[in-house]
């Protein structure tokens, strides 16, 4: 039975005998080494199989004389072996001088220690330097788009079949090359001639499988930066490949020598009893030989290890350069790497958790704070309102003990260069005063109904006043006047710019703008406006209203050149006198004079605001200005504008108020203002009737039996308001320079002092239409009154 088994099948190491035998007859050449022999009859198909070496010969021996014929004699055999033709290259010197011969300059160096053809062989060249020409002839072979090879293939020792297949087809396609470029020129078209060897050489399909280790290379290469679960699929496909590239090896090999697979064993394959690698070693033991069967297997064992290690960490961390070499310290340092990526990884969940921790944290401080801003800001928005109730019930109180009402109004600072005195103004009215100049603490609080600072607007002033304005409609006098310190902007708040912006508009306008709104929208009372206007200059008081020229202060002046000096001094100051006895008005009680404090002075009937303000433009014409050193318009008069209601509604019942709005003169201190003659004058009296004022103010403040009204024209005027028949307010007027700051606490005081005067609750003026029937019924003999309850009571 074994006898017959082995007369029936014929070994593979007899075929491959026989087919060499055969070749070796056919072939004009010498044979090829035997490996390489045999691999190739292994691997090239059946038909190819005779032509295949003795193209291979020829083209290695076609390709040596055309070496010789350019670089001479390489003292090569006519037909070379591989290993002769391989030795003679191997230093690169030849193929560096050939290429230099057909592209001068392609290797500008070539290191040469012996003289080429007759000592290639004897002294080898240091390795280095070998590499070195192979290189530089690899890189202009590479330029010139021929086809190339590895330097690899000329540094084996052991030279492989086949192995320098690659380089006879490069050293042949320069060869081609070089005679295109000779018949066309240099840029001459040429067409590189392939390698007859169609099948695949075995070192080629050793270095398909190694082309397959290249693949691992690359997941390997990979590894180090994609993530786990990639690398792992990476590696399932290394693995793949490599199996596919062994499996089409094997095929290629089992079908060129199937007749020699035992049969049992392709029945034992068939029946699942044989695994792959069992039957892959039987095969590859039947169809190699000895020696080069088993370093196939190594090879190709070493490729499955590769493989099946690819499922390993190990492994598959090396590349195959690594894998060759078999020194790698790459796994150990990857290894590192990774023990290093996951300790980052570790740390960077770490701080992933940290940082959430952390923004929940800083998530619950902000809720905290705004749980603490909300209820802050409710607090604040509770203590405004506080503080709003406790003013309006503070007013209301002065209301109705009938104190006179101060607002505080602060000028800006004109002089920019000079610091503020103003250290701190409050919502509530308080307002706080230094003096920079001085070292010592000189801070001084002051309270007052309302406190203006600079920025304030002329609307906003109005605003706060509005109220009291209008109740002049409803029938209560009120009297506005505005006290201070020389240029603190006493005309600015009452009459506006002396620019007439719209922006700017004084209280005057403002107010009887007011009126006459009011007026027009109270249809079922119709009401009477009149204005008086008169300002109290040096003491005497003076139509502002006078249109035929009665306060020219001086209308003979022009004839005063035609005499001498002494004589017209006298006559003037006669004629000075004269005139302004003439033109002095005299201050009445109203109640006899139908309400009229003034009755000679011009009263006008006004219809409009337009009305009013060409009033008020005429008696602003008419009052006395002039340019002092602390104010370039200088109100040298006490000017007062007043504004006369009368209402009727339909049932007959009346009122009548008067509404006064004064602009004083500004208190100065002479040595300030600079003033002079007439001027000074002037200044003293200012000066005395405002004083005369402040004393009316503190007996008013103290209370006394005797009020001082009788002392000053101003405080005259002023008796019926200052009396206790009118809702009084006192703008105080202050600068807020430093070198004011004397002033502006003088000021101050007197506001604080007349704060403090209690007028007494002020009443209406208002007529029932019973009480003035009674009145016209001859009851004038008698007092008609009203009682608590609104009933009429004759005394
Ligand atoms: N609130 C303000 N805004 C802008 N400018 C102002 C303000 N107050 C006053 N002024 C300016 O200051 C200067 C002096 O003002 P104003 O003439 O009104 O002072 P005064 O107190 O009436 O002085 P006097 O008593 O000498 O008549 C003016 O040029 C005026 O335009």
């Amino acid at each position: 039975m074994a006898d017959e088994q082995r007369t029936c099948r014929v070994s593979f190491r007899d075929g491959r005998l026989a087919s060499r035998k055969a070749e070796e007859a056919d072939s004009p050449f010498h044979p090829p080494p035997f490996h390489s022999y045999s691999l190739n009859h292994l691997c090239s198909s059946k038909e190819n199989r005779g032509g295949f070496v003795d193209s291979d010969a020829l083209r290695r021996s076609e390709a040596a004389s055309w070496l010789e014929s350019i670089v001479g004699p390489l003292g090569l055999p006519p037909q070379p072996t591989e290993k002769e033709f391989v030795s003679c290259l191997r230093s690169g010197i030849v193929l560096c001088n050939a290429i230099n011969r057909i592209q001068p300059g392609a290797v500008p160096k070539v290191v040469a220690s012996q003289s080429i053809g007759t000592a290639w062989d004897i002294q080898p060249l240091p390795a280095y330097q070998y590499f070195e020409n192979v290189r530089n002839f690899l890189v202009s072979v590479e330029d010139l788009k021929l086809p190339s090879f590895e330097a690899s293939d000329l540094e084996r020792d052991t030279v492989e079949a086949g192995s320098a297949v690659k380089i006879v087809d490069c050293i042949l396609a320069l060869k081609n090359f070089h005679e295109l470029q000779q018949s066309n020129g240099e840029n001459g078209p040429w067409k590189h001639v392939k390698s007859p060897m169609v099948p695949r050489s075995f070192g080629q399909l050793r270095s398909l499988v190694f082309s397959s280790g290249s693949v691992n290379a690359r997941c390997l290469d990979m590894s180090a930066t994609a993530e786990k679960p990639q690398l792992e699929k990476n590696m399932d496909q290394c693995k793949q490949d490599a199996v596919d590239s062994l499996v089409s090896m094997l095929s290629d090999l089992m079908f060129n020598s199937k007749e020699n697979i035992d049969q049992s064993l392709i029945e034992s394959w068939n029946k699942g009893k044989t695994d792959h690698v069992k039957l892959f070693s039987k095969i590859m033991s039947s169809c190699l030989e000895g020696q080069q069967s088993e370093s196939v297997l190594q090879d190709l064992l070493l490729k499955g290890n590769v493989i099946d290690s690819c499922s390993t960490k190990e492994t598959y961390k090396c590349c195959s350069f690594c894998l060759r070499e078999r020194s790698c310290d790459h796994w150990y340092k990857l290894e590192e790497q990774e023990k290093e990526l996951m300790e980052l990884k570790a740390l960077l969940s770490e701080t992933r958790v940290q940082f959430v921790t952390l923004q929940s944290q800083l998530q619950n401080d902000f809720t905290e704070l705004g749980i603490q801003i909300h209820e802050l800001s409710v607090g604040a928005s509770g203590y405004h309102q506080a503080i709003k109730e406790n003013r309006h019930l503070y007013n209301i109180l002065q209301e109705l003990r009938g104190n006179i009402r101060v607002f505080c109004r602060i000028r800006p600072n004109l002089k920019f260069e000079a610091k503020s005195c103003i250290e701190y103004i409050g919502n509530d009215g308080s307002l706080m005063i230094f003096d920079p100049c001085k070292s010592q603490n000189t801070r001084k609080i002051f309270q007052f109904n309302k406190v203006f600072g600079p920025a304030t607007t002329q609307g906003e002033v109005y605003k706060e006043t509005q109220s009291l304005i209008r109740s002049v409609m409803d029938g209560y006098n009120v009297c506005i006047f505005a006290y201070g310190q020389t240029g603190a902007g006493k005309t600015y708040t009452m009459c506006g710019s002396s620019n007439g912006s719209c922006e700017e508009l004084g209280i005057n306008h403002m107010a009887l703008n007011d009126l006459f709104q009011i007026s027009s929208i109270r249809e079922d009372i119709k009401y009477d406006i009149h204005v008086q206007m008169v300002e109290i200059y040096n003491e005497q008081v003076r139509d502002l209203l006078a249109e035929d020229g009665a306060n020219t202060k001086y209308p003979f002046v022009l004839i005063f050149f035609f005499f001498p000096t002494g004589f017209w001094l006298d006559i003037i100051s006669y004629f000075d006198l004269l005139i302004n006895y003439s033109n002095t008005l005299e201050i009445m009680n109203c109640s006899g004079n139908g309400g009229l404090s003034i009755p000679n002075a011009s009263i006008r009937g006004v219809q409009s605001t337009a009305d009013v303000l060409n009033l008020m433009k005429l008696g602003e014409k008419n009052r006395a200005f002039s340019s002092t050193a602390m104010n370039h318009r200088s109100s040298r008069s006490h000017s007062v504008l007043t504004v006369h209601v009368h209402g009727k509604d339909i049932s007959g019942n009346t009122i009548h108020s008067c509404l006064h709005l004064v602009d004083l003169a500004g208190s100065e201190r002479v040595d300030k203002s600079e003033v002079t003659g007439d001027q000074l004058k002037e200044a003293q009296h200012i000066n005395k009737s405002l004083s005369c004022l402040g004393d009316v103010i503190t007996a008013l403040a103290q209370k006394n039996s005797h009020i001082p009204y009788r002392n000053s024209k101003l405080t005259q005027l002023l008796q019926n308001s200052l009396g206790g028949n009118a809702k009084m307010l006192m703008f105080a007027h202050v600068s807020p320079e430093s070198d004011s700051h004397g002033e502006t606490i003088s000021t101050l005081k007197f506001a604080q002092r007349a704060s403090t005067v209690e007028l007494g609750t002020p009443h209406q003026n208002k007529e029932s239409s019973e009480i003035r029937n009674l009145k016209e019924q001859n009851f004038s003999d008698s007092l008609v009154m009203m009682d608590l309850h609104n009933q009429i009571i004759l005394i």
